[in-house]
Parts: C-alpha cells; structure tokens; sequence
C-alpha cells in the first residue's frame, strides 16, 4: 500500500472512528443514567455491544431469528434483555415454559389482547376503556376479554363445533368442485389455492351464508391489513404510514358493519353470536362490535392457512407418504367414486382416523413454526423459585427454542419426521415442548376444528388428483421460508409453487 493510499484512508476513515467512537460513548452515558436497574436475581443479562440501543436495533432488524442466535451462544433456558424503558425475558426451555402456564393472571396474555386491539382494530375511545377495565386482574375474575374467551371455548366445542366442521368442509367441497369442472388438468398456484379454499371454508362456517369474506377484496384484504400489525400497533397514524393496508382494514370493517346491520350475524354460528353478545353486554358501542370482529379474522384464519399448506405440501412431495396418506383416505372416507366428496353426507369422525394426516399437520406447526408468544409481568414474581420477573415487562416466547429442543424432541430434531406425532409409531410428546396451539389456560380453543377441516380437506383432495409440481427439474423443490409476518406462528412459504391438477376418476 502507497503512503499516498494510506493518507486517504486515514481522511475517510477517520471522521467515521472518531463518530462511532462518540456515539458509544453516548451510547453509555444514556445507559448510566437512563439504563434499568437490574437485580442479581433476574434472569442472567445478555450483553450487547451497542449500550442501551443495541439489542432493540437487532430485535427490530433481524426479528425471531436474533433470539434463536442468542439462545445458541449462549445456551441460557430463560434470559434477559435490557432495553430503553425496560427489558425483555427470553425463554427458551419447555421446563420453564410449564412453569410459565400455571400463572396466567401474572404472565397475562389476555391484558396483551386487550391492549393491542385499540390499535389494530381502530375501536373508540369509549370501547377502550370497557376492554381495558380489569383487564389486569385486579377487580376480580370478570372482564370482557375473560368473558368473551370463556363463550369462545363454549362455542367451539360439543355440537357447535361439529355444525362449524360440517359447514366448513361443505364449503371446501364447493371449491373442489370448481377444480373438478374446469377442465381434467389444471395448473394452480399452491399457495393461493390454499389460502382461498380454507379462507371460503372457515369463513362460510363461521360468519354463515351472509359471509362478507365471500367478497375477494376482504379476503385479500385481510392479509394485507395483518402484514402490517407492527405499524398499527406503534400508534402511528395508519392511513399515513401504510395507507394500503388501512383501506383494507377499512374495507373489512365497512363489510361487517353491513354484516350486523343487516343483523346476519342471527344466521352466522353460535361463535360469532356469543361474541356479539358479549361485546353489546359489557356496553361496547354497535359501531365497534364490527371493529372488534375485523381483528378476530387474525385468529381465524391467519394461523390455519399456512398449516394447511403445509400440511398438503408435505403430504404431496414425498411419493411413499402420499400412497400411506390415501390408502388411510380410503379407509376413513370410503373407497367408491364418490365416498371422497365432501357433502352433507360424509362423516365427520373420518378426520379422527386419518393418523398419518393429523401427524404431518403437527410436525408442520413444529417444523415451521416462527412465531413468539408474548406474555405481560402483571407483578413482580419469582418464577419456579429461581428467576426474579420484575412487574410491566414482557415475557417472550419464541417457539424455535421449544420446537428445536434436542432433550424433548430427540437427535432428528431439525428433521422434518411425518410420523413424530403418530402414537402408532411410538411417539410421545413432550407436554410444554409442542406451542403450535399455544398452552395452558391460552390452549388454542380453535385447535380441533382447524385440524379436522384441514386432514378431511386434504384427504379428499388427494383421493381425487393427482398434484405434480410444474418446475425445471420436474421435482418438488422446497418454496423456503417467509417469516417475515408478526400475526402468525408459523412460516409462509416463500416461493410460488406452481402444480398440475389431474382428476383421476375420469
Ligand atoms: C391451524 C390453525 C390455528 C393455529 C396454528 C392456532 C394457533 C394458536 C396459538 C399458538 C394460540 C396461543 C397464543 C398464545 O398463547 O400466545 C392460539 C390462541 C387462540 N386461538 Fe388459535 N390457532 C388456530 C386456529 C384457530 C381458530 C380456527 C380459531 C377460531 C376460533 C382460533 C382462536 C384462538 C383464540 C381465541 C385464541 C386465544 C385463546 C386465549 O387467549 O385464551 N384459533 N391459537
């Protein structure tokens, strides 16, 4: 290197040393007197080599996979992360995650749900403080989100949840159909496919013959509207910031302000009228009831859509497990022409003998799991004895540690195993180590009806096409991974795959 070089390098690169030099500096000096105080029996801090700013800066550019990163140097079952105005605690360990479900009303999941949905639902001021009075527990055992998710676990159980599956599939088999008529081969887009058959399915069952997501602009509108969930939650005015995604908000919100109005919710299931009920109890005002029903299409169906992809992607990409898959078709639905059709006449227990099935939609929750589950520290509480959690701040779940745990799940844990959760194969799973439905008290109270739409879908789907992938190799190629939505708890796939559907029985 010329003497000449070596000058110029010194004029560039120093302004830029002497700036990050004074910016750490800065940096520290916030942290001195800004920084929190932390007490020896919180869970072990993390380092971070920018002061005060650093582990929000990666959190906020690197999203789940800074945790996963953390958690594999430093191989900690619950952690720490300081940050401005609090700090974060990491867990990692199924262990701690069992003693995290036995305290719902200190690590509140229900006062997050009540405080997000100002925000992302754009209710009223007056709604607002309905959802948020008790919300903390502290005025007994009543509030409206306990009250609302009591009647939802009501009215997803017993009769109720076998007229949602019934609904639900009879919808499906209108799309199939469609398949079917229009032509003996074609091709389609996996993943649009999916979503729209399973959107059509779980909307139809659940909102009735009046189902505004019948409108396609609210279908896709929905996840538009979720793909932007951060940007709504920080506050900032919305129709500034993502302008796109609040008109589709709008949309949806303007669909079921019709949708109550014209008092179609009388014809809707009873999921959507106990919740109504609920809403128009505790007072909350006609015009939010709509607002509040635009953000439950997020638990609906946001989470099943790519489970179902999953699920039928696997199914068809390995030739020996699709032949497993439709010889447990045909023994559960039936083996003649027209025993895969998904009419009123189809019995709904078939889902319940379809193993292989139910196995590869779990090991797909498993596998492609992104998501985190959030919890508030309503007090300070010394977790298990052992960690002290200081009261208003957040407790994280991120599902990659509890899913990727070699102790609970075994050496081929980064396998994708089809039959894992296949009780005929031997599995056992391990109680808090599975979080694809959550836990404890927060126990997806939509678990069973997602699955058994999305095994008695894909059973008859398989029974009556052949699926080939449409790619330069002839192959299936794994799509990768999108993770990059904050609604969900699992990937999108991130490549189109595109298929030939091929009737078999013509
Ligand atoms: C494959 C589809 C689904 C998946 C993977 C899924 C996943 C989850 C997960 C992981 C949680 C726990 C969140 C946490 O603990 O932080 C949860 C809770 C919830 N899910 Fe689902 N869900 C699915 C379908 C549904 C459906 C169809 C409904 C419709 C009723 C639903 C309604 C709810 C509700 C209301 C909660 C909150 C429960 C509570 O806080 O007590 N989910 N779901």
């Amino acid at each position: 290197m010329s003497p000449a070089t070596t000058m110029a390098d010194i004029k560039t690169i120093g302004p830029f040393v002497v700036g990050v030099v004074v910016l750490l500096g800065l940096a520290r000096l916030i942290e001195k007197v800004l920084g929190i105080q932390k007490h020896s029996s919180e869970p072990p801090f993390i380092p971070s080599k920018v002061p005060y700013f650093g582990h929000l800066y990666f959190i906020i550019r690197r999203g789940v996979s800074y945790y996963a990163e953390l958690t594999a140097q430093y191989r900690k079952k619950i952690y720490s992360l300081a940050m401005p105005g609090g700090r974060l605690y990491v867990v990692n360990s199924p262990e701690v995650i069992g003693a995290i479900q036995k305290l719902p009303r200190v690590l509140s999941f229900w006062f997050i749900e009540a405080s997000l949905t100002r925000n992302l639902g754009g209710i009223s001021d007056k709604a607002n403080d309905i959802l948020l009075d008790n919300a903390r527990g502290d005025k007994g055992s009543n509030s409206l989100v306990i009250d609302g998710m009591k009647a939802t676990h009501q009215a997803m159980a017993g009769e109720h949840l076998e007229t949602l599956t019934a609904q639900a599939i009879q919808r499906a088999e209108k799309e199939l159909r469609l398949l079917e008529t229009s032509g003996t081969e074609n091709v389609v887009d996996l993943w649009e496919w999916t979503q729209h058959v399973f959107s059509m399915a779980v909307s139809r069952a659940v909102y009735g013959p009046n189902n505004p997501y019948e409108d396609l602009m609210v279908e896709r509108g929905l996840v538009e509207f979720s793909d932007h969930t951060v940007t709504f939650l920080t506050g900032l005015p919305p129709w500034i910031f993502v302008r796109k995604a609040y008109k589709a908000r709008e949309r949806i919100v303007s669909a079921f302000h019709q949708f109550f109005a014209q008092k179609s919710d009388e014809k809707a299931s009873k999921l959507v009228q106990v919740r109504a009920k609920v809403l128009r109890d505790y007072g909350i005002p006609e015009a939010d009831v709509a607002r509040f029903e635009s953000v439950n299409g997020f638990g609906i169906l946001l989470n099943l859509l790519p489970t179902a992809f999953w699920t039928l992607f696997h199914v068809l990409a390995d030739a020996q497990l699709l032949e497993v898959v439709r010889e447990e078709a045909k023994a559960a639905l039936g083996s003649q022409k027209g025993d895969a059709i998904l009419g009123e006449a189809v019995d709904l227990t078939a889902a319940d003998r379809l193993p292989t099935l139910s196995s590869i939609l779990m090991e797909s929750l498993r596998y492609h799991t992104a998501g985190a589950a959030v919890r508030m520290v309503m007090e300070d509480h010394m977790l298990d004895g052992k960690f002290l959690l200081k009261s208003d701040n957040y407790v994280l779940i991120p599902n990659h540690g509890a899913h990727f745990d070699t102790e609970a799940w075994g050496a081929n844990v980064t396998e994708f195993d089809a039959y894992r959760f296949d009780k005929r194969h031997g599995a056992k799973v391990h109680p808090t180590a599975f979080r694809g439905f959550g836990g404890g008290v927060n126990l997806c109270p939509g678990r069973t009806f997602a699955s058994r739409i999305i095994v008695l879908i894909v059973a008859s789907l398989v029974q009556r096409f052949d699926v080939e992938p449409i790619t330069k190799s002839g192959g299936w190629e794994d799509p990768g991974r999108d993770e990059t939505s904050m609604a969900i708890v699992l990937a999108r796939p991130r490549e189109k795959v595109m298929v030939m559907c091929t009737l078999m029985w013509y």
